[in-house]
C-alpha cells in the first residue's frame, strides 16, 4: 500500500518558486490499478516521482508497505526502490549498445545473484511481455511497442510490489497502446502488482481500477 500525506512540493530556483504539489492526501491499495490524469504542469510526474522515492516531498510523507519513507537512510531508500519499484517512462530509456535480454538484466546487476539466474530471470520478464523471440535483438531493432515491452520487462524482472508508468503509452499508436495496457492489467491481475499511470489518454485511464484527477497541484476528485 502507497500512502501520501499531505503532500507539498515546492520549486526553488533563485528567481521563481513554483509550487507544484499543494497537500496532497492519497492512499493507494496493494494491487489497485490507478490513473493519474490533469493537464500538462499541474503535476503528476512530480507525484509519481515522490510516490517513487526518486525525488522528495518538501512537505508531508511517504509510506510504502507501511513504513514512513522519511526514517529510512539513504541505502536503505536505495535498496527498497531496487527491489519493491519499477518504472516505465514514456520514452523507453533502453541501453542502445546493449541486446534486449542484457537491458533487461542490468536492474539485477546490484543483487546477490549469479549471471545464470539473473539471465532466466530476464528470459522470464520477457516472456511475460511476449519477446521471448527477440532476446538478442538490439533496441533499434524493435517497433516502438516493442521496445516498451522491454522497458516493462526491465521494471519487472526483480519482482517489484510497486509498478509506476508516466505516460507508457505516449508515444505509441493506438493498438501498441492497447497491447501495453493489457500487460499492466496482467500485471495486476497475475501478480497483484500495485500498478499507477500518468496519462493523457482518457480512455485508457477508463481501463483502470480508479481515476485520480489533480488541477494545479491539488487533487480534485
Ligand atoms: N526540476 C524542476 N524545477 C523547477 N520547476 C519544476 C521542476 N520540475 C517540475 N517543475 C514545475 O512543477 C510543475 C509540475 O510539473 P510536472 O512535471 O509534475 O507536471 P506534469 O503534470 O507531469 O506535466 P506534463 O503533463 O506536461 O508532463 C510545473 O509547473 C513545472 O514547471
Amino acid at each position: 500500500m502507497i500512502v501520501l500525506k499531505n503532500i507539498e512540493k515546492i520549486y526553488r530556483t533563485e528567481t521563481v518558486e513554483t509550487i507544484a504539489l499543494h497537500g496532497i492526501d492519497l492512499e493507494i491499495e496493494e494491487g489497485e490499478f490507478v490513473s493519474i490524469m490533469g493537464p500538462s504542469g499541474c503535476g503528476k510526474s512530480t507525484l509519481l516521482n515522490i510516490m517513487g522515492l526518486l525525488d522528495e516531498p518538501s512537505a508531508g510523507y511517504v509510506h510504502i508497505e507501511g513504513t514512513r519513507i522519511d526514517s529510512y537512510s539513504d541505502r536503505s531508500l536505495a535498496t527498497l526502490r531496487n527491489h519493491q519499484i519499477g518504472f516505465v517512462f514514456q520514452s523507453f530509456h533502453l541501453i542502445p549498445d546493449l541486446n534486449i535480454l542484457d537491458n533487461v538484466m542490468l536492474p539485477l546487476i546490484y543483487r546477490k545473484t549469479s549471471t545464470k539466474e539473473r539471465r532466466e530471470r530476464a528470459r522470464t520478464a520477457l516472456e511475460r511481455v511476449g519477446l521471448q523471440s527477440r532476446l538478442h535483438h538490439f533496441p533499434h531493432q524493435l517497433s516502438g511497442g516493442q521496445q516498451q515491452r522491454v522497458a516493462i520487462a526491465r521494471a519487472i524482472v526483480g519482482s517489484p510490489r510497486i509498478l509506476l508508468t508516466d505516460e507508457p503509452t505516449g508515444n505509441l499508436d493506438s493498438q501498441m497502446g492497447g497491447e501495453i495496457m493489457k500487460i499492466l492489467q496482467s500485471l495486476k491481475s497475475d501478480s497483484g502488482t500495485t500498478v499507477v499511470m500518468v496519462t493523457h489518454d482518457e480512455e485508457k485511464a477508463e481501463q483502470t481500477d480508479r481515476v485520480v484527477r489533480i488541477f494545479d497541484g491539488r487533487l480534485v476528485a
